[in-house]
């Protein structure tokens, strides 16, 4: 059996639509602000593989909230990895693009050096750290912007937005790769797999949708593919202040993966399965 940490959330959703013999624990079953609470439940399932699927994710507001950032993201993974090993079972850990400072325009490898902007990537690159330290078979996988039909994302703020504008200015300078959490999902649960059958592929690993584009970009295929008349302003980063610092180069060379059999999935036409899946619920007309 397969122990998910998450339940509600974009990739937590997508993993349990894929693997209904998962067990998928939300907030009220394994609260990650206590990090050995929930590696007990690790000890007590014994499971054959655990994903961590939950986050916090709240870029901004981890900017003045980080030591609850820093123990759901870096605390809580640790405690989850060196249960795991303790059982003898891979754990598979999500981590971000923002453990990348993101200079110069060239995809970041794994192996590349990590410089977070803010304390969302800070608390992320310590909880790889964690994992890493914790001794098991584990992989990390990084990824980027990641969408899905369920929960807060990009789509989905760009959809809202839209209702009430003919314009948007969003951002034009950074890029990177829309990842559909779909495919995260069928990617994790692939590696979870292999692992357990090959512990030599243990690692830290790149996965985002192709091909990179910028957030103006995104949002301006999103409105093509769902009819919206809203025009896209792009600007520059500078012109949308946020609290946290966002990487301008956020682009992952996802070569690696090939290991694993997967490659890079197409973010427009996920997009086009997401806007149906979301209409059908008519999230949107
Ligand atoms: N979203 C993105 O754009 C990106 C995400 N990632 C990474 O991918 C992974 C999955 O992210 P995604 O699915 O988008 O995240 P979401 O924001 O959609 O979901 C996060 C989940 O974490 C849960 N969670 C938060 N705090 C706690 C807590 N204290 N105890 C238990 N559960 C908690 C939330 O539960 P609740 O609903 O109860 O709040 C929610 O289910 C994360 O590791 C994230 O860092 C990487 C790159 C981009
Ligand atoms: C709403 C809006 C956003 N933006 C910009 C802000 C930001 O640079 C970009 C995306 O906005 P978001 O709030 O979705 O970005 P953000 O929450 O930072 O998204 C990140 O989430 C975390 C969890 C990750 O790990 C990253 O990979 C990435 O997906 O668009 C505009 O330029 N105009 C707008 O109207
Ligand atoms: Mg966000």
């Amino acid at each position: 059996m397969i122990l998910v940490f998450g339940k509600s959330g974009q990739l937590a959703r997508e993993i349990a639509r894929r693997a209904p013999d998962a067990l998928c624990l939300g907030r009220e079953d394994a609260d990650l602000t206590r990090p050995e609470g929930c590696a007990r439940l690790i000890r007590y399932h014994r499971p054959t593989a655990v994903i961590n699927a939950a986050a916090y994710t709240a870029v901004d507001r981890a900017e003045s909230d980080e030591d609850t950032a820093r123990r759901i993201n870096a605390d809580a993974p640790a405690a989850l990895a060196r249960a795991s090993a303790d059982v003898g079972c891979p754990f598979v850990h999500v981590s971000t693009d923002y453990v990348f400072a993101g200079d110069g325009e060239t995809p970041f490898s794994p192996e590349d050096g990590t410089a977070p902007l803010g304390a969302y990537g800070r608390t992320k690159l310590a909880g790889e750290e964690g994992v890493r330290a914790a001794g098991g078979v584990h992989a990390i996988l990084r990824t980027s912007w990641v969408f899905s039909a369920h929960g807060g994302n990009f789509v989905a703020s760009m959809l809202r937005l839209s209702a009430t504008r003919d314009m948007l200015s969003i951002v034009g300078d950074q890029i990177g790769g829309p990842t559909p959490a779909g495919a995260i999902a069928e990617a994790c649960l692939t590696i979870a797999s292999r692992l357990a059958r090959d512990p030599s592929l243990a690692g830290t690993y790149h996965f985002s949708g192709a091909p990179d584009v910028s957030w103006a970009g995104f949002a301006e295929e999103i409105f093509r593919q769902s009819g919206r008349s809203t025009t896209v302003t792009p600007i520059p980063s500078s012109q949308y202040p946020t609290p946290a610092r966002r990487p301008m180069n956020s682009r992952l060379d996802c070569g690696t993966l090939h290991r694993f059999g997967l490659e890079r999935p197409d973010w427009a036409s996920a997009l086009r399965e997401v806007l149906s899946e979301m209409s059908e619920r008519s999230e949107w007309a």
